[in-house]
């Protein structure tokens, strides 16, 4: 096992406790939207608009089969496991981590979001649909699972962290 991996909706803080996990474990960060927009000299609304979501999902999948093989921690896209590729590669290579929160906490914290272009193209009700529909799919991708409801960004990093040291020598890999 060499990387660790946030999955899970937008909103659900994978980048913000992304963050926040690279500097309690001592491993370097790696937000995969930020490396994408920087390898595209774009910003993601403007690389769905331009080239159309597919052409963003196999960016995606790219970026997971080339990037650089070493210890750190990479907050994913929230679409990034709806493709089964990229699930059987985040499982490969890492311990996956989904993170957890109530449809109204996400909702509260993304509504009023511009750079993030499946919001801006969706109504709620649309958003709580897909919701319910990818819930399954990181649940299932994932090693762990990290409740953040009603939890702090501190105190769910804190349990991240727990985890990731626990479960980081059990791996085959
Ligand atoms: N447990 C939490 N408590 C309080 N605020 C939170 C929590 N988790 C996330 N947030 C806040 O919600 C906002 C969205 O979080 P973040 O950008 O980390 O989501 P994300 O999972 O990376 O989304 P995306 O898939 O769109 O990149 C940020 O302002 C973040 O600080
Ligand atoms: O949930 C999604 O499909 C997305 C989440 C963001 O992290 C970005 O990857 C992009 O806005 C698409
Ligand atoms: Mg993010």
């Amino acid at each position: 096992m060499k990387k660790v991996y946030l999955i899970g909706y937008m909103g659900s803080g994978k980048s913000a406790i992304g963050r926040r996990l690279s500097y309690a474990l001592k491993m370097p960060y790696y937000d995969m939207d930020r490396e994408i927009e920087r390898k595209m000299g774009m910003k993601i609304p403007e690389i769905f608009e331009t080239f159309g979501e597919e052409y963003f999902r196999t960016l995606e999948t790219e970026f997971l089969l080339n990037f650089r093989d070493e210890w750190c921690i990479i907050s994913t896209g929230g679409g990034t496991p709806m493709r089964k590729e990229n699930r059987e590669i985040l499982r490969a290579t890492g311990l996956v981590l989904f993170l957890n929160a109530p449809f109204h906490e996400i909702w509260r914290r993304i509504r009023t979001d511009r750079n993030r272009p499946i919001v801006q193209r969706s109504t709620r009700e649309e958003l709580q649909k897909l919701y319910a529909e990818r819930k399954k799919v990181y649940r299932r991708t994932a090693h762990i699972s990290v409740n953040t409801e009603g939890r702090s960004l501190r105190q769910a990093t804190e349990y991240a962290a727990r985890q990731v040291r626990r479960l980081k020598g059990k791996q085959p890999n």
